[in-house]
């Protein structure tokens, strides 16, 4: 019987290569922040939300039996953690291996990064409501800055804003929905940068959820002053 409940597949399988380091550095879902790795912040952030039961994570073959130990004694993760699975060679790939660990019985999956560790609970709460209403659902933030294409050093056509958002995490849908617009994708050799995209061309109509600009992804160098200027300042 498929029930309510809500699981978080959560890809922490990619190398960082964006982020630049030292030869040997932890990949940036690993590294710490305030004494715990980014990966941990962000289970901390899905677990404390309202719905969330469980959390698959997804890391390279050799994290699989590190990760699943820390995991495992980290109390308040401990019990809503179900799986550590090894991810694939694409983002997507990763996803659809977690989603095959999430079973029938689960209403609704949810796929987040590892690296935004600061989504806010009301933020994921937002975005399960909206799957339970519509069916399918994601995070956006509307685009700021004026776009503008740009090629061989010279700027072109300027791009109209107006109802353009930059695409954030958690991105979901009833499970059976995501499991089979993965399977699809996997079958006709396609990808797509997120499940919103992978959603849509399987024809599924997915609602937008307004979320919030601290819910970086941890992708540049920079990125990290962010993050540590978030969390000296992110609400208790
Ligand atoms: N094969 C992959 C690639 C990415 N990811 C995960 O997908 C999320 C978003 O990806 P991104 O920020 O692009 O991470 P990387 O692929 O690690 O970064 P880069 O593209 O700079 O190499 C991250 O949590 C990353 O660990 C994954 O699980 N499996
Ligand atoms: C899914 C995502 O976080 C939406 O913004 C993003 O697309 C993932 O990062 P990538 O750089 O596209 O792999």
């Amino acid at each position: 019987m498929t029930t309510d409940q809500t699981w978080a597949v959560v890809p922490a399988a990619g190398v960082g290569s964006r982020m630049g380091g030292e030869a040997g550095d932890p990949a940036k879902q690993f590294r710490e922040l305030d004494g715990a790795p980014v990966l941990v912040h962000t289970l901390r952030a899905l677990a404390s939300a309202l719905g969330v039961t469980g959390l698959v994570v997804v890391v390279g073959e050799e994290e699989v039996e590190p990760v699943r130990q820390l995991l495992s004694q980290d109390a308040p993760l401990a019990d809503a953690l179900k799986a550590v699975v090894a991810g694939g060679a694409t983002r997507q790939a990763s996803v659809a291996r977690g989603v095959a660990h999430v079973p029938d019985e689960v209403g609704i999956v949810l796929v987040h990064d590892a690296v935004r560790p600061f989504v806010r609970a009301e933020d994921i709460e937002a975005v399960i409501q909206a799957v339970r209403a519509s069916g399918a659902a994601a995070l956006a933030v509307p685009v700021a800055d004026t776009l503008r294409r740009g090629a061989s050093g010279r700027f072109e056509a300027t791009v109209d804003r107006e109802g353009l958002w930059r695409m954030q995490t958690p991105q979901g849908s009833r499970r059976e929905v995501l499991a089979d617009a993965l399977a699809r994708a996997e079958r006709e050799g396609w990808t797509a940068t997120d499940e919103v995209g992978v959603l849509q061309r399987t024809g599924a109509a997915v609602a937008l959820v307004e979320g919030d600009e601290r819910n970086i992804k941890l992708t540049r160098p920079s990125d990290w002053l962010l993050a540590r200027a978030l969390w000296a300042h992110r609400e208790m």
